[in-house]
């Protein structure tokens, strides 16, 4: 199971102060774009790929925890297409931005603050029906048999999609199992963090390294 890092500058400051030396055990980075002003997104990037020369990154830019809109629809698409060809990957929301048209390295993502939805199955077929690179869904379970249904339905999917990426995870302290263990049922990347999570259960990148040697 590949360990990916988010990092969340909030200024190019940020960025600077970042030591990449404690980022050495993740196997990618995920910038989390949506922590700055647009206005510094084309600095940002190039200071970042300076920052991490030796590791893939994913371009994020995520709008679905927000309340209100950042960018128009045609904002978003413009920001996915000048992003794409930039970086390893670029996670596109796109049950919520259908229009889009997904580059090779489409992560297609779907996050649901509130529940593991009844229709997992049916929003993980949808997604995977776009064909992108990677299929990736985070939700908040309320209770135990939610996250067993998360990771059911995961396994389920990958065995019909046995060629298709696929990388699930439940949020909050209920969920952190689905990120100990995700792979087990089909999930291929765990989020961890270093310093601050950008998802409530993440565990730390050393947590995850040792747990990932003992397994
Ligand atoms: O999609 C995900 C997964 C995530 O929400 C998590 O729960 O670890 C963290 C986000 O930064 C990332 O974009």
């Amino acid at each position: 199971m590949k360990i990916v890092v988010p990092i969340m500058p909030k200024s190019l400051e940020a960025i600077a102060r970042l030591s990449s030396d404690q980022y050495q055990g993740a196997d990618l980075i995920e910038w989390r774009a949506d922590f700055l002003a647009i206005s510094d997104l084309d600095l940002a990037a190039s200071k970042i790929k300076d920052k991490f020369p030796d590791h893939p990154i994913i371009f994020t830019f995520r709008t679905e925890d927000k309340d209100e809109q950042l960018l128009s629809d045609a904002d978003y698409a413009r920001l996915i297409d000048k992003f794409a060809s930039e970086f390893a990957y670029i996670d596109i929301e796109v049950l919520r931005f259908p229009e889009i048209s997904l580059p090779k390295n489409a992560i297609a993502s779907y996050h649901d603050f509130d529940q593991i939805p009844e229709n997992l199955a049916d929003i993980l077929g949808k997604m995977q029906a776009r064909h992108p690179k990677v299929v990736k869904f985070a939700g908040m379970p309320q209770d135990k048999k939610d996250v067993i249904r998360l990771m059911s339905e995961t396994l389920t999917f990958s065995e019909v999609h046995p060629d298709q990426i696929i990388v699930t995870m439940a949020m909050g302290e209920l969920g952190k199992v689905t990120r100990l263990v995700g792979d087990s049922f089909g999930s291929s990347w765990t989020f961890a963090a270093v310093d601050a999570t950008s998802a409530p259960g993440q565990l730390s990148l050393t947590e995850m390294r040792q747990l990932q040697h003992i397994l």
